[in-house]
């Protein structure tokens, strides 16, 4: 296998450098035809997504130079490439958590990477808990903007030298989430029929395992979070650090729980099977919303 015979670098040893993240890619692109613009991270339980693509080749991450492995039940842990209606896409099926262990620069590697295959717009889905009282669970919620918790206390993805062949030092994130994708995700959502449980709000990123206090969640409901979870963010910084245009859903796949009077506990089980009931819809709504990149030109 060509990947082993470039190595798989030990854990420690791994680095995450402008020539790495090149090697990794240029590996990749001499083993498809597919030259993706749209890159697709599925969140847990939603890795279905990749199976909307035509004409696959995919790739074990075990089997790809210089990446992560997936650790967590839910995330297959396979590189997807492929067609959607005709657009070359490339979707991870399985992303990774700081929980996993795994520093911050390592499991953010895949956005450089989808950068480097010549990727122009990120969209990505989680599994989330909802905060805001209105939410139910099954609820869509598209992000609109995000609170870094782990970012507050010094653990940001960009810290470090900067890569100025990936972008500046000081990156903007008050436009870290496409507008125009956002309304046109509204639109679709809306002639889909989806508009009953499609949502617009804020998403916290904590640093997991263990979910969330009663306390916690009372905070971050009052600093103006609408749903809790475990990644997205540090993608979205480092997609955004490195230009590329940026699209976000979060499945309320459970109530955050808010009152010491509740009996209900957030699991795993729950977040999974609440990811394969909505699957269709989210799945759906995603593809659609790619097509239509191509009829409003958004690659321009
Ligand atoms: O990868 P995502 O953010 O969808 O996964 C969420 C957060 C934890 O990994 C897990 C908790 O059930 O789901
Ligand atoms: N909290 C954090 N992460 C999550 C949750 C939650 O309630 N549900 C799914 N991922």
């Amino acid at each position: 296998m060509e990947g082993n015979r470039m190595g798989h670098k030990k854990e420690a040893e791994v680095k995450y450098s402008y020539e790495d993240c090149q090697a990794t890619a240029d590996w990749l692109l001499s083993q498809t035809a597919v030259r993706p613009l749209v890159g697709i991270v599925c969140g847990s339980g939603l890795g279905g997504l990749a199976d909307a693509l035509k004409d696959q080749v995919a790739f074990n991450y075990r089997d790809i130079p210089n990446f992560p492995q997936s650790t967590v039940h839910g995330h297959a842990g396979r590189l997807v490439f492929g067609t959607l209606k005709g657009r070359p896409c490339v979707c991870m099926q399985g992303r990774f958590h700081l929980y996993e262990g795994y520093p911050i620069q390592k499991i953010t590697m895949p956005m450089r990477i989808f950068k480097l295959l010549g990727v122009e717009t990120v969209i990505l889905t989680n599994a989330a808990g909802g905060l805001n009282q209105d939410y139910k669970v099954g609820d869509i919620m598209i992000i609109k903007d995000h609170l870094n918790m782990p970012g507050f206390a010094g653990n940001n993805p960009l810290a470090g030298p900067n890569e100025e062949r990936f972008g500046v030092r000081f990156p903007c994130m008050s436009d870290a989430y496409d507008r125009e994708l956002q309304q046109l995700a509204l639109d679709v959502g809306s002639e889909l029929g989806f508009s009953d449980f499609l949502r617009e709000g804020v998403y916290c990123v904590l640093g997991g395992p263990s979910f969330e206090t009663i306390a916690e969640c009372r905070m971050l409901h009052k600093l103006g979070a609408d749903a809790v979870g475990m990644s997205t963010v540090h993608e979205v910084i480092v997609a955004r650090h490195c230009g590329m245009r940026v699209f976000a859903l979060s499945l309320i796949t459970n109530k955050a729980v808010m009152d010491y009077d509740s009996e209900e506990k957030a699991n795993h089980e729950e977040v999974l099977q609440t990811g394969k009931q909505r699957a269709e819809q989210l799945e759906r709504l995603v593809s659609t919303i790619i097509t239509r990149l191509e009829h409003n030109n958004n690659f321009a």
